[in-house]
């Protein structure tokens, strides 16, 4: 397929089902922030942790398949990872993902590196640990990124307090939505 061929059917999807994701997904913003990291720092290894339906997915394995990259993700959910391979497979970028079917605390614990760019989106009472087991995989000018840290939610205070005090890092927080995105990028 040419570039612009798919670039047409992915922004047709994308724009089509801006209001229809229901299974707790980023909003359409958000996916664009993490597509256009993806894209200006040429980072070809992606993890996203919490699949759910495919919507952050779809924006990432899109920035993937103009680097050249392969996104690994994560979802506990069968139905709901169902739904993200069908999507996935409809807007034509399956073969930029690696679904994996699981607890994302035993599974990130098993994977390979180098890893540039880590999306967090699961569970956020894990956020701390998630960071603690995958920070050795993450090479210098790489990006490890959470979802949801303008949120009140367990976890985060102490998720952005481990990786702000975190010498080898430097955070800052992208508000484009209410839900904030720390984006921490490797020294
Ligand atoms: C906020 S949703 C992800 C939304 C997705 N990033 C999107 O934009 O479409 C969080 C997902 O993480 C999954 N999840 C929660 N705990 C998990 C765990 N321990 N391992 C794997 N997935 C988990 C949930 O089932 C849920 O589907």
């Amino acid at each position: 397929q040419q570039r612009a061929q798919i670039d047409q059917k992915v922004e047709k999807f994308l724009e089509e089902k801006k209001h229809q994701w229901r299974d707790l997904n980023v909003p359409f913003e958000d996916g664009k922030v993490l597509h256009d990291l993806i894209v200006s720092n040429g980072y070809t290894s992606a993890l996203e942790v919490g699949t759910s339906t495919g919507h952050s997915t779809i924006w990432i394995a899109w920035a993937l398949s103009k680097t050249g990259g392969k996104l690994v993700t994560i979802e506990i959910d069968e139905r709901r990872q169902k739904q993200a391979i069908a999507n996935l497979k409809e807007v034509g970028l399956s073969e930029y993902v690696d679904f994996r079917l699981g607890d994302a605390h035993q599974i990130v614990k098993e994977l390979k590196g180098p890893i540039e760019f880590v999306f967090l989106d699961a569970d956020k009472d894990w956020y701390s640990q998630y960071f603690k087991d995958l920070d050795g995989t993450i090479p210098k000018d790489g990006m490890f990124t959470a979802h949801n840290v303008l949120n009140n939610i367990s976890g985060i205070r102490e998720f952005m307090e481990l990786i702000q005090a975190n010498p080898k890092y430097e955070t800052k927080i992208d508000r484009t939505s209410s839900s904030g995105i720390s984006i921490s990028k490797k020294k």
